[in-house]
């Protein structure tokens, strides 16, 4: 043993045997009652080298099921503190309420030594077993808690430092533990804090997607924190009955436990009735609108959620393109607090259960489409379908029956069972017209009717079906500019623009950094978390991003895949991201033209694209049609490429 080690283990004993220890700074009481508790209770051995205990795979897999839904919600949250603590050597680990390690993500550089102390999933870290230690203790106090290297009972973890907050279901049982552990020899103050932030953001997404079918009425005094990770929020049977209730919600109104306020009427909680803060929820567009608790007369401000119905096809948590959480979160997940999009969400939420039509502008890649499903998560419609459709990447002849649908035989080539049309498809839910300036004039008309009328005849057809459809339209262009030019009806225009939203671009995002980092995590989540360190992010930061975010997100996903380390620094940057495209470089807009240097295959890309697009006089949907990609792509190539059309107004 080394003399530090003898050391501790001297003083120990000492402090547990006469309770005094005076001048050492693990007198705190916690730590003491914990080694009181090792020592006497449990009869360790603060000396002990013994090697980790690690639960069999069969049993860490059941352990793991049991805590299914936590688990789901933990990881995106301890990818999220990964990344705010990436650099000073932590892992983060969840236990289960036995202190077994369920889930590891860990700071590559401090990997190996975390598997020698025992950190690593199966392990057991109970006090019991492990002696004083952040995620035991924690356990056992119930209490978020620090333990720093020597205040650890046996003298083999004293290279540690832990940092670990309890998880509570919402009947208020200890469910596990998040820890941040990690070998620095400075106890950071706030590691701590952001572990208690982290937890706290798990049960409360824990609760609201386990009571998703029920209402749920979310409040706080400050109206701007409904929907932070501070709100309170209780689930409510549709007679106004409370099944549970979060931590937050029961602090804010002073009671301990959930058991003092479930099966209690809302109207005993608050002077409301329930069938009337529905009301004036929706009425006021999911604002919060002010209500007082009984007792003390205090004024909070509240939404009710509705239940999202059972039938509802889940979203999965990640699709191909589109990361969206559970609604009504959607909206709130699209940004980090630039005011740009923060003015959006709140003006979409305002509007949101009005059967208001938006327009979407923005360049391509700024969000548009995932705004639009989100605007459609969070509304009463979520469990409608949500039907898109692309008006420049359809070929002209067959936007009309995409729309309209066909009955059987209705033209050459249409299938034998006929099709209904996107509008049909859409209805009773949300119909998102993507490219709307793209729609060839001839059917603009046609398509004013049907808003208008409310009803559309299939192709084909004879009997008209009515229509109760939410209409987002997006669109790169300026459309004023196309009504001057005469490829725009100025009359659908009026009529598709309910509210008109404008998504910023990527490079005038003032949470540029935070996007990067949470699409970094979302990209590597289903490996180990990536780190990206702060020359890259600040590279990152300030590139001038033509296709925005989609651009942003595709190039995290080539880095993460092409990962050498799980750090990634600027080397791993690809060159053409390397000079020259930022935001406040010195090649600012001549990086843009054709300055910009271009790889073999890219060189050649661009010589056969310019061949066809000479060939077929620059008409762009022709040569998209062509090289059978949409449009967008089409302009996408043109901007990666370095290509200027030789009428540069008409490309958008
Ligand atoms: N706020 C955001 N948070 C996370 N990812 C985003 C966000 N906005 C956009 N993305 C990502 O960028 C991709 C492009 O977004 P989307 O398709 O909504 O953009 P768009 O403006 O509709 O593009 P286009 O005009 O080219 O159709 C999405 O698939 C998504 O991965």
């Amino acid at each position: 043993m080394s003399n530090c080690a003898v050391e501790h283990v001297r003083r120990v004993r000492s402090v547990v045997l006469d309770r005094a220890g005076a001048g050492h700074p693990a007198t705190g009481s916690r730590i003491t009652r914990s080694w009181i508790r090792c020592l006497n209770e449990y009869q360790l051995d603060p000396g002990a080298c013994v090697e980790p205990q690690v639960v069999a795979p069969v049993e860490l897999r059941e352990r793991q099921e049991r805590l299914a839904e936590v688990q789901e919600v933990a990881k995106v949250e301890m990818a999220n503190l990964y990344q705010q603590l990436a650099g000073s050597g932590y892992a983060i680990m969840l236990t289960d309420r036995e202190g077994v390690l369920l889930n590891y993500f860990g700071d590559p550089a401090f990997t190996h030594a975390a598997s020698r102390s025992g950190l690593m999933q199966g392990a057991i870290w109970s006090e019991r077993v492990q002696g004083t230690n952040g995620m035991g203790t924690c356990l056992v106090e119930r209490r978020p808690i620090s333990v720093h290297q020597d205040e650890h009972f046996l003298s083999r973890n004293i290279g540690l430092s832990c940092a670990a907050a309890p998880i509570f279901d919402h009947e208020g049982e200890l469910v596990g533990v998040l820890d941040a552990s990690g070998e620095s020899r400075l106890a950071q103050q706030h590691t701590l804090a952001l572990v208690s932030m982290s937890v706290q953001m798990i049960e409360n997404r824990v609760f609201l997607h386990r009571f998703r079918h029920d209402f749920i009425l979310r409040f706080h005094n400050r109206p701007e924190f409904v929907g932070t990770l501070n709100e309170g929020a209780i689930a409510l049977t549709a007679a106004g009955t409370v099944l549970a209730a979060t931590r937050g919600a029961l602090l804010q109104l002073g009671y301990t436990t959930p058991a003092e306020i479930v099966g209690r009427d809302i109207s005993q909680l608050f002077n409301i009735t329930f069938p009337g803060l529905v009301d004036s929820t929706v009425r006021r567009a999911y604002h919060p609108v002010p209500i007082f608790e009984v007792r003390s007369s205090a004024r909070f401000f509240a939404v009710v959620f509705q239940p999202v119905a059972a039938a509802a096809p889940r979203r999965p948590v990640r699709c191909a393109e589109s990361v969206l959480p559970d609604a009504p979160d959607a909206l709130a997940a699209l940004h980090f607090g630039d005011p740009a999009m923060a003015a959006n969400v709140t003006t979409a939420r305002r509007v949101m259960e009005r059967n208001v039509s938006f327009v979407l502008l923005g360049e391509t890649g700024t969000g548009k489409e995932m705004f639009a499903r989100a605007v459609h998560a969070g509304g009463s419609r979520a469990a409608r379908p949500f039907v898109a459709i692309n008006c420049a990447s359809i070929p002209e002849t067959l936007i009309e029956s995409e729309l309209f649908g066909y009955r059987s035989g209705a033209f050459t080539g249409a299938s034998k069972d006929g099709q209904r049309g996107k509008l049909l498809q859409a209805n009773g839910g949300t119909l998102f017209l993507d490219e709307i300036g793209d729609m060839p004039v001839s059917l603009q008309a046609r398509l004013l009717r049907v808003l208008e009328e409310r009803e559309v005849v299939p192709l084909g057809g004879e009997t008209p079906v009515r229509l109760d459809i939410r209409l987002i339209s997006a669109t790169h262009c300026d459309l004023l500019q196309k009504i001057e030019a005469g490829q725009f009806r100025e009359d659908l225009y009026y009529r598709l623009q309910g509210v008109t939203l404008t998504m910023p671009p990527l490079r005038e995002r003032a949470d540029r950094r935070a996007l990067i980092r949470h699409l970094a995590a979302q990209e590597s989540d289903e490996g180990a978390p990536v780190v990206l360190d702060e020359p890259l992010l600040a590279a990152l930061e300030h590139q001038r991003w033509p296709g925005n975010v989609r651009e942003l997100r595709h190039l995290l996903r080539t880095m993460v895949a092409l990962r050498e380390a799980d750090r990634l620094t600027l080397r791993d940057l690809p060159p053409q991201y390397r000079a020259g495209r930022t935001v406040t470089g010195p090649l600012t807009d001549a990086a843009e033209g054709p300055g910009t240097p271009l790889n073999p295959l890219e060189s050649a890309e661009r010589d056969a694209l310019l061949r066809e697009l000479q060939r077929l006089q620059w008409n762009m949907s022709g040569v998209a049609r062509q090289l059978n990609i949409s449009r967008n792509t089409l302009y996408r190539k043109l901007q990666r490429l370095n290509i200027d059309h030789p009428d540069k107004s008409t490309v958008h």
